[in-house]
């Protein structure tokens, strides 16, 4: 049992080592990672319902989950073809392609949800302004 546990926490561990690697080297994680708070921090402003937030949670999770796939994926591709090959183009251009895809339909659903919302913020406080 305690062997269970013991193994259990060393793949917890395994997996913040990779987690921490793709924040270290990886320039798009950065990118994901701005976008993340401030996805957030606005999200908290507009007071987002339950079901909104459920939706960016989701879309924030798919997101980083294509990074890490796409980082995994170009780390075996250079671990099996070091030289370049065509495959080897193929496999990391399909894995970039994931990662785009990810990327562009959480920026269309985050436009969807926090669009209007976001607007009327602003045209609520440029209203306030305009009194005083
Ligand atoms: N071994 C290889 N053989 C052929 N083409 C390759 C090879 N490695 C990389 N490429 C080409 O170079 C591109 C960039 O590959 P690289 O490994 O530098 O990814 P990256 O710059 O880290 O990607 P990202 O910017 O998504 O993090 C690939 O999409 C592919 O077109």
């Amino acid at each position: 049992m305690i062997k269970f546990f013991y193994t259990r926490l060393l793949s917890l561990r395994n997996a913040f080592i990779g987690w921490w690697y793709v924040i270290r080297t990886q320039k798009n994680a950065w990118i994901h990672a701005v976008a993340t708070v401030v996805v957030c921090l606005v999200g908290f402003w507009l007071k987002l319902s339950m079901w909104d937030w459920a939706v960016i949670v989701l879309v924030i999770a798919m997101v980083w989950t294509a990074e890490f796939l796409n980082t995994a994926l170009e780390i075996v591709v250079d671990l099996a073809s070091p030289d370049l090959h065509p495959l080897a183009r193929v496999g990391k251009d399909v894995g970039a392609a994931a990662v785009l895809i990810a990327a562009a339909s959480s920026t269309i659903i985050g436009i969807l949800i926090m669009g209007k919302p976001f607007i009327e913020r602003l045209q609520h406080l440029w209203s306030i302004l305009r009194i005083k």
